[in-house]
């Protein structure tokens, strides 16, 4: 049988899955795609820390040239992550006629199209599942299955190091802090797991999920972003006692011909399948005019799970091969859209205040939602300290823009501190 030589770039805990599955794997691989894949180099940063994890028939290098210029190896696979120097690696394997295999949404995202271009002037494959919500075959999904149906929206929840903190800070109520320690410790979070606290990785996949389901090429600075790191357990008891969960959502959807994107920590209600994803499960809602809601359900982060994704890719590109149809862009649906004003899109707000307790002081707040033109739908007032309350409030939809008008009036009282606002899904 003809065998695929695979190099594979970083051995932590994708690479390590990937390794596991090729070898515990061969004899169904090889029935599917007729070839036997051999992984034959493995390119780390520190050898001697990896030595007794690699068998002696796999070359252990620090030298990414051993990769670049083997001529025998078919296929890479770049799961080291980050953007420098991985861009550079990519363009080196693909302008050497290597096809590539990569779980990186930071340099997909940001570097996705022209990376594409080098790939097809190369003849190449470059393909990312595992680069969107880990273990669940959602790019291809877009692809094939939606191929004929208009994306109207695709939301749901993509990092999972904040919802497996959030679950914890809800159902243990563990700290903010021992939460994100136990994600790194599982593996969950990036080598710098600010991107994930911060919405940046969510942010990452939702412009990747963009490209595939509306065709369009947004950046960084066109999505609203907020991360978990502020959200304080009582902000999560209190979400609760109204009836909803508190998760980090990224939301893209078509609006007119334009395309409006965000991430930020979004109430749920309850009883909304969004809400029931629990741990490092990752969910992506597709709405599409002709099918519907659909559901996507799987672990968004992990070894195993991650590297299965990786796998379906090798599998793919060994197919192609195969057949000799390398060289087509993963993703080639293309489609002229703007993004929208990030303030004019509307949702109810949950506004959590700290206030002096005496007589007049919501009769403030609530005259200046008036004034801007938003109301409420439910209020609480709670004791914060001997002196303060804490007074919530759920908003009526209401745009960004008028919630930073009510920000800023607000700061002008003393006595008076909006802590926290967060949007709620639904109305
Ligand atoms: N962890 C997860 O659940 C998921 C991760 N991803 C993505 O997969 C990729 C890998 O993530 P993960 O496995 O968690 O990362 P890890 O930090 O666990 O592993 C990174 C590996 O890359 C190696 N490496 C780093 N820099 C270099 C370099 N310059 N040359 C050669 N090797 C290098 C490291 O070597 P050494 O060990 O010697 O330091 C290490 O083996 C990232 O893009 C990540 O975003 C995607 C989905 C899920
Ligand atoms: N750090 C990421 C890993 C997978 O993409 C996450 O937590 O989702």
């Amino acid at each position: 049988m003809e065998k695929i030589k695979i190099g594979l770039i970083g051995l932590g805990t994708v690479g390590s899955g990937v390794l596991e599955m090729v070898s515990n794997n061969q004899a169904k691989i090889s029935n599917i795609t007729g070839r036997e894949l051999i992984i034959k180099t493995i390119a780390v940063r520190n050898v001697a820390k990896h030595r007794s994890e690699v068998s002696d028939d796999i070359i252990l290098t620090d030298n990414v040239d051993d990769i670049i210029n083997d001529p025998e190896i078919k296929i890479a696979v770049e799961v080291m992550g980050g953007i420098d120097p991985a861009k550079e690696i990519i363009t080196n394997l693909l302008n050497a006629h290597k096809h590539v295999v990569t779980a990186n949404k930071d340099l997909i995202a940001s570097h996705g199209d022209e990376l594409a271009r080098i790939a097809r002037k190369n003849n190449a494959d470059l393909v990312y599942e595992a680069s969107v919500a880990g273990g669940i075959p959602i790019l291809r999904t877009i692809v094939n299955s939606f191929a004929a149906d208009e994306i109207l929206e695709v939301k749901g929840i993509v990092n999972g190091t904040t919802n497996y903190i959030l679950t914890q800070m809800q159902q243990k109520k563990w700290s903010y802090e021992d939460a994100l320690k136990k994600a790194q410790e599982l593996g969950f979070a990036e080598s710098d797991p600010t991107n994930d606290v911060a919405g940046i990785d969510a942010t990452y996949k939702m412009i990747i999920l963009s490209q595939f389901s509306f065709g369009s090429h947004l950046a960084l600075d066109d999505i609203n972003i907020e991360g978990i790191q502020n959200i304080k357990l009582e902000d999560v008891a209190q979400a609760a006692d109204f009836g909803y969960t508190i998760k980090l959502l990224g939301i893209a959807k078509r609006v007119g011909e334009g395309v409006f994107a965000e991430v930020a920590p979004v109430l749920v209600p309850s009883d909304h399948p969004l809400a029931t994803i629990h741990n490092e499960n990752n969910a992506v809602m597709v709405t599409g005019q002709a099918v519907g809601e659909t559901l996507f359900y799987g672990p968004g982060a992990g070894g195993l799970p991650t590297a299965n994704s990786v796998l379906s890719d090798i599998v793919s590109v060994t197919k192609n091969i195969a057949l000799g149809t390398t060289g087509n862009t993963f993703n080639n649906y293309q489609h002229e859209s703007e993004p929208i004003d990030k303030g004019d899109v509307i949702y109810p707000y949950y506004l959590s205040l700290q206030m002096l307790d005496v007589p007049g002081q919501i009769l403030k707040v609530t005259k200046l939602m008036m004034e801007i033109g938003a109301s409420f739908s439910q209020i609480v007032q709670t004791k914060a300290n001997d002196t303060d309350a804490r007074v919530i409030f759920i908003t009526h939809a209401m745009s960004k823009k008028q919630l930073a008008t009510l920000k800023a009036e607000i700061d002008k009282f003393d006595t008076i501190e909006l802590r926290a606002a967060y949007k709620v899904l639904g109305e």
